[in-house]
């Protein structure tokens, strides 16, 4: 028995440390918030109950985030605390009754906040300047990020009237949801992926290098709380209103509680109401005012006594399920998507829900006008999360899985270890027609300017181009008749298309889209392959002795060279003049400083990609290898790095290198 209790407690410890690393170091929720909570609070009773499996490092006992290897690390004066959380009333009676204990029944006062869903800070101020901005980190110590804190409009540089000497103010930065939604609508017009919800937006802004870019994120702030040795004031209230006329962004919905009952109000009017906020909020938190009974109160090992979290649940709707229609995007996965009885959900409405793949709809066991439950976690998209089986009608039929593409009628395939059917068809199915198109145009390969996928898309529905080539032979007033075509904008796009004839080989050759080939396999291929001949021509063998090109890849190039449609395709780049033959300079290299040397990279890199370090490396003489052994002279570290770091220093003999003092490596030249 207390084997399994053991095992069951480590195995929740490994996995919440697993989702506070991804949501605090990558901003990414691996599970929602409220399935978070519910695997701490069964922790912390595992714990509880079974004191003799203590360990100072469970995710009960430690705030989750941690520190960054790209800023400096700076320790907090004042500790920066988690919050205890609670989901119902239960649970507060419960607080209250334990501090009243302390100091008698009417003898406190609360305040009431709102709980904002963004990345708490620590604001240092002296003389009324600010100086110093610092990220809670693991509470102990966290990342100076003072330069990018300065870009917050609301966060005030030099302070008005009479403010004390020194002190700190803490807050939250957050992105409202205007602002979040004009990101991401960006985002997409230039292609890139959208970000998941405003909080973890907000979390990376404020991690990125370039505080120019920081500064574009148009991030938020509001202060909540005064820390110093010395209180000007002996509530929290009034620090909060003497702050206010300082000149700090004080929230303006904080109000005074003098008991439970005008606490629950607070808690049920923002419960209704929080959608209309222009940011989002994930609960409430309640602090008790009087400075001296804070104090009294003090903290545990991960958050004050005297203050308490009040999370929303997840809003769940029901609402009936009226069709099942699935999408074929452009590499030619296909994903299931509900159609819902529209329905209002967390402030907006709701119509379709995503089902992933045919294992989750299969998992939910859903049938053909069911009533489902609905629920929008930390995603955008709501998802569906549960079926009332007592409305499903007695004759209604389980959904079956659609066997053939809905675009080309093409029988669909399931790729090993992939959720997702794919429909084959690639060079005919119309989704996938346009999304080799987008993709021969997009940035990192032929990069035509002005040529967006929504006029591709016209294109092809005009029969004007349906592969790369085709875009070589469009003519001006081919285009003009397009909707919303000015002639300013298609000339623009001949000219665009006329300079992508520039591009160097390693991005065509990325370009036309052979599958499996990116960025990195493109430019290997084209340093042992000069030509698209000698390409065409290669054997499986001669092509997996290029390093990093295994027999999938080499098959695949195969594979592609097979297809007539292709070859007439590259034929006909080539009759345009696109570039299908290695630069002269493609090897040139910019010093020999790193002759002889060996480099590898590890952990996670913010100054710049993997890539483009291997390719810094190459292009100074240097040589990048796969693995830590004799043979490496330097190992680079980003964040995180585990296991190579540990071997590397085990060994003795390689030099470890942080990012920037890589950097300097090569700039000595
Ligand atoms: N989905 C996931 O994978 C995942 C992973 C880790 C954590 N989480 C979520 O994060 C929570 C833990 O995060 P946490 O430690 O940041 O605690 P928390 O979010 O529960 O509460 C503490 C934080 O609340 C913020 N806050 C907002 N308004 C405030 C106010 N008015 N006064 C004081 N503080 C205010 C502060 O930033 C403070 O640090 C978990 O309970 C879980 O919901 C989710
Ligand atoms: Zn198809």
């Amino acid at each position: 028995m207390s084997q399994e209790i053991k095992e069951k407690i480590e195995s929740l410890r490994k996995e919440l440390h697993q989702y506070n690393n991804a949501y605090y170091q990558n901003d990414e929720s691996l599970i929602s918030d409220f399935e978070f909570d519910l695997k701490l609070q069964e922790l912390i009773k595992l714990e509880t109950e079974n004191p003799e499996f203590f360990d100072a490092n469970s995710p009960t006992l430690r705030v989750g985030g941690g520190i960054t290897k790209n800023f400096p690390t700076i320790p907090h004066q004042f500790r920066m605390y988690s919050l205890d959380n609670s989901y119902d009333f239960d649970d507060l009676e419960d607080w209250e009754k334990r501090i009243e204990k302390t100091f008698g029944k009417d003898e406190v006062e609360f305040v009431a906040e709102l709980k904002y869903d963004g990345a708490s800070i620590s604001i240092l101020y002296e003389n009324g300047k600010m100086v110093q901005a610092i990220t809670r980190g693991d509470g102990f110590q966290g990342d100076e990020i003072s330069n990018n804190v300065r870009t917050i409009s609301n966060i005030p540089l030099t302070l008005n009237g009479d403010f004390p000497e020194r002190f700190f103010m803490r807050g939250e930065i957050y992105l409202t949801r205007k602002d979040f939604d004009k990101i991401n609508e960006k985002r997409e017009e230039e292609g890139l992926d959208l970000f998941m919800n405003p909080r973890n937006t907000a979390s990376g802004s404020l991690k990125m290098q370039d505080s120019a870019e920081v500064r574009k994120r148009k991030l938020s702030a509001v202060l909540y709380q005064f820390i110093s040795e010395e209180f000007p004031a002996e509530t929290h209230w009034e620090l909060l209103q003497k702050a206010k006329t300082w000149g700090f962004n004080i929230s303006s919905q904080a109000k005074l509680c003098k008991n439970l009952d005008e606490i629950k109000d607070f808690i049920n009017y923002w419960d209704k109401k929080r959608h209309d906020l222009p940011f989002e909020i994930d609960g409430i938190v309640l602090k008790i005012n009087n400075i001296k009974q804070q104090q009294t109160l003090g903290y545990t090992a991960k958050s004050p006594r005297w203050a308490m979290a009040y999370k929303f649940k997840a809003e769940k709707v029901e609402t009936k399920l009226e069709s099942v229609v699935y999408q074929v995007g452009r590499t030619g996965a296909i994903t299931p998507v509900a159609n819902l009885k529209p329905i209002l959900l967390a402030g907006t409405t709701v119509k379709r829900a995503t089902l992933h793949n045919e294992d989750q709809i299969k998992k939910l066991g859903l049938h053909e006008d069911d009533f489902v439950y609905v629920e929008k976690g930390g995603e955008i998209i709501p998802k569906i999360v549960g079926i009332n089986l007592d409305k499903r009608l007695p004759d209604s039929k389980e959904i079956e899985y659609i066997k053939n593409c809905p675009e080309c009628g093409t029988e669909l395939v399931k790729i090993e270890d992939q959720a997702n059917h794919f429909c084959p068809n690639e060079l005919h199915c119309p989704p996938q027609v346009v999304g080799r198109m987008i993709h021969y145009v997009s940035r990192k390969a032929l990069d035509i300017e002005n040529l967006g996928s929504e006029t591709i898309e016209q294109l092809y529905i005009a029969k004007l181009v349906e592969n790369p080539a085709d875009f070589y032979a469009l003519t001006k007033q081919q285009l003009l008749p397009l909707e919303r075509m000015a002639e300013k904008s298609a000339q623009n796009i001949i000219e665009s298309i006329e300079k992508s004839k520039e591009i160097p080989f390693e991005k065509v050759l990325f370009g036309v889209g052979i599958k499996h080939v990116g960025e990195t396999v493109a430019k290997k291929l084209v340093k042992n392959f000069s030509t698209i001949e000698e390409l065409r021509t290669a054997s499986l063998e001669e092509l997996v002795q290029v390093e990093d090109i295994g027999i999938k890849i080499a098959e695949s190039i195969h594979e592609f060279f097979k297809n007539p449609e292709n070859i007439l395709m590259v034929e006909r780049l080539k009759e345009y003049g696109i570039k299908l033959e290695k630069d002269e300079n493609f090897n040139q290299t910019d010093s020999n400083i790193l002759e002889g040397k060996t480099f590898l990279f590890t952990g996670k890199l913010s100054l710049f990609t993997r890539e483009a370090a291997e390719e810094m490396v190459e292009k100074n003489a240097g040589k990048n290898i796969s693995a830590v052994s004799k043979n490496l002279d330097y190992l680079v570290v980003g964040e995180k790095a585990g296991s190579k770091l540990k071997k590397a220093q085990d060994l003795g003999t390689i030099t470890i290198l942080d990012e920037q003092e890589f950097l300097d490596l090569i700039s000595q030249k």
